[in-house]
């Protein structure tokens, strides 16, 4: 908003009014960054896929540059290959992607970039259960490194919220922000650090048109700030279209248009591509992209030399003779069209001499000086300076230039331990639910099983009792890990892609954040259990099957993650019991070891179930217990001792059984961190 100033003068009685221009929202702890361009030169990019292998070209050979400065939008039609290039530039894909990406001339270094950018999915991945502050705390904790004082952090978020309009939702849960909130959010987290380049997937995607109105005002600012601003976008509204500096537009995998928003309209016309008065350019530039007014999409590559030219304000459009001297057979290679060549070289040629020419007020002289440069430079191979770009800019911009993340790996795993169980102590499902059910079944289990501990006729009972303990934490440790783990993954994806925290610093917090909570259960639940069922009332009894008990619920934990990290939710819910199923059967309750036919006796000591049940057996039975008592005529087993050998369990060891506990629980964690990492690789 403008401020009107008053100035009243008492002589004359004149009152002046001095108007002066509102001043754009700045972000102080944000300076302007040392510009980065991005371009692209002969990009391509091919996945295989069938049965036969067959290879399917994605991206055909595309070149580009995105500017410093500039908001950039990436369009085109569904499935034209703009996520693809998007991915491809932020380096969230790597592998089957071929041609050059430079940096302000050099080859670009990927992990120096990471550094430099951030990129903002299209879903928005926020935790559900931190507040908006929490949430930029934790950003800036992690982002910003201990160098920066508290109260700097605390300016910094008060700021950013402050310009995305964000400070009177502070104290909001995430989510219940609307949807162009989490946006800004979003936005938010990144912009701690202040990258110079940031790209967006879909900004706009679920908003309304103000939010989205917004969220790209929100964007040109960014952009104005000397970033560079990249996002794809779907089909603008003619409004956020103006708002773009530059528009690269795909079709079927390639540049069908690069250059200037303002300059589309013109532009078009020159190749005989009329956009009718009152419709949204962008609308018409999609229209043609599908070939709904015929088969344009080779002309518009072949005019803009497959986004090799850049069609800018007050720059001559691209000159006939350069036209023709498009290197075709490569775009045509590229795209598989090389049987239509001769067709293709007919058609330039006719758009050239005709359409161009037609267009008043453009000498065609000579096309982009600088793109060209930069595309030789790339092509020659002159990269003897390579990475002195980023790496200036990384000394001049960011806090901690030769470190991967800007804080240590304890800090990130103490910050990411704390926002854990922040979470944890919010969760409703994760925490008390959990804890009610502990208690309301062991309420119930001692009820049923109430005082048959010390009675010999009732061992059985007993014995059923101490497999039921052990399918009891089993499923409750391992189904709520199951459920729990796979939603966290896209956020692990995204808060990891953007270099807030290492996996190994993420997978430790998260391995140690749940394990006191699952112990107070697995405690409670054994004390209910084990007083009311008048098991042996000796403490050392009382410890080794409390550890045993424990120890099967952290297995089972283990269990959760390796399926959780390996499957999606559907699949963990419905495999992970059934691949328990043998566990149960070789855990020794149901058929006695001896009686296990030979060759499948290997699955017994594969059964962490075998040895958490042979554990509480040999704390109930073992270790020379007394006789029980026995109200009826005869108790075959009153003799603990013939309990054990009914069991096959009288030369069993429970430190065996502890140590080989011990062993799955870390065989299972490390699995579930191969598998974590894994999956993060093959998410991209
Ligand atoms: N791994 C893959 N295997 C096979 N085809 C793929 C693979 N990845 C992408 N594609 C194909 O590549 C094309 C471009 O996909 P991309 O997601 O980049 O399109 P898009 O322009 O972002 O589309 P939309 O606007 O609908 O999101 C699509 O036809 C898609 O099916």
């Amino acid at each position: 908003m403008n401020s009107f100033v008053l100035n009243n003068n008492k002589k004359s009685g004149a009152v002046k009014v001095m108007i002066t221009p509102c001043q754009p929202k700045t972000l102080s702890h944000l300076p302007k960054r040392p510009p980065v361009d991005i371009a692209f030169s002969d990009l391509m990019y091919t996945v295989t896929e069938g049965t036969k292998n067959t290879s399917k070209n994605i991206l055909k050979s595309v070149s580009g540059r995105l500017r410093s400065g500039e908001l950039t939008a990436i369009m085109g039609p569904s499935g034209a290959g703009k996520s693809t290039l998007l991915n491809i530039l932020t380096g969230y894909k790597c592998s089957g992607v071929k041609g050059s990406i430079t940096i302000n001339g050099h080859e670009r270094n990927l992990s120096q970039f990471r550094k430099l950018s951030c990129y903002i999915m299209q879903d928005n991945q926020l935790h559900a259960n931190l507040s908006v502050e929490e949430a930029m705390q934790v950003a800036t904790s992690l982002k910003l490194g201990s160098d920066i004082s508290k109260d700097s952090k605390y300016q910094v978020i008060q700021e950013i919220l402050e310009t995305l309009g964000l400070q009177e939702h502070r104290r909001t849960m995430t989510s219940n922000l609307s949807g162009g909130q989490k946006k800004r959010l979003s936005i938010a987290l990144e912009l701690v650090n202040n990258p110079p380049i940031m790209f967006f997937d879909e900004p706009t995607s679920g908003l309304d048109s103000s939010s989205c109105f917004q969220c790209i005002s929100l964007l040109k600012s960014l952009s104005r700030g000397g970033r560079t601003i990249i996002c794809t976008i779907h089909q603008p509204s003619a409004r956020l279209f103006e708002m773009f500096d530059h528009l690269y537009t795909l079709a079927e995998g390639q540049c069908v248009y690069q250059g200037s928003t303002k300059q589309l309209v013109p532009f078009l016309g020159t190749l005989g591509l009329e956009c009718p008065s009152y419709h949204n350019p962008a609308s018409y530039l999609i229209e043609v992209s599908c070939g709904e007014y015929g088969d344009n999409v080779r002309k518009l590559v072949t005019a803009i030399n497959n986004g090799k030219y850049d069609i800018q304000v007050g720059k001559p459009f691209p000159q006939p003779e350069n036209l023709n001297n498009v290197n075709q057979k490569e775009i045509m290679k590229s795209s598989n069209l090389s049987s239509n060549f001769i067709e293709i070289d007919k058609l330039s040629k006719s758009v050239d001499s005709d359409s161009l020419l037609q267009y008043s007020g453009n000498t065609f002289s000579k096309p982009d000086d600088a793109i060209n440069t930069e595309l030789s430079s790339i092509k020659t191979g002159n990269l003897n300076n390579a990475d002195e770009a980023t790496d200036t800019l990384l000394k001049n911009g960011l806090p901690s230039s030769q470190q991967r993340y800007a804080t240590s790996e304890f800090a990130q795993f103490w910050i990411v331990l704390s926002r854990t169980l922040l979470f944890s102590r919010r969760d409703w499902t994760l925490m008390y639910l959990r804890l009610f059910a502990h208690i309301l079944v062991g309420f119930l289990i001692g009820s049923l099983y109430y005082d048959i501990g010390n009675d010999g006729a009732k061992v059985l009972s007993n014995l059923g009792f101490l497999f039921f303990n052990m399918l009891f934490l089993m499923y409750t440790s391992m189904t709520i890990t199951i459920l729990s783990f796979p939603l966290e993954l896209p956020v692990l994806i995204k808060e990891n892609f953007n270099r807030w925290y290492s996996l190994r610093s993420y997978y430790l917090a998260i391995t140690l954040s749940d394990i006191p909570f699952q112990a107070i259960f697995c405690v409670m639940y054994v004390g209910i259990v084990y007083y009311m069922t008048s098991q042996p009332l000796e403490m050392f009894r009382f410890g080794m099957f409390l550890s045993a008990c424990l120890l099967i619920s952290f297995v089972a934990q283990s269990v959760g993650l390796v399926v959780g990290a390996a499957m999606n939710v559907q699949n963990g819910v419905f495999l992970a019991p059934v691949m328990s199923v043998p566990f149960l059967l070789f855990s020794g309750f149901f058929v006695s070891f001896d009686a296990i036919p030979i060759y499948l006796r290997w699955i017994t000591y594969l059964s962490y179930i075998r040895y958490g049940f042979e554990g509480t057996a040999l704390a109930t039975y073992g270790y020379n217990r007394t006789i029980l008592q026995c109200h009826q005529i005869y108790c075959h087993f009153k003799k603990p001792s013939t309990t054990l050998r009914e069991l096959d369990m009288t030369d069993a060891s429970f430190s065996l059984d502890i140590v080989a506990l011990i062993i799955i629980f870390f065989v299972l964690r490390i699995s579930a961190f191969i598998f974590l990492r894994w999956k993060l690789k093959s998410s991209r």
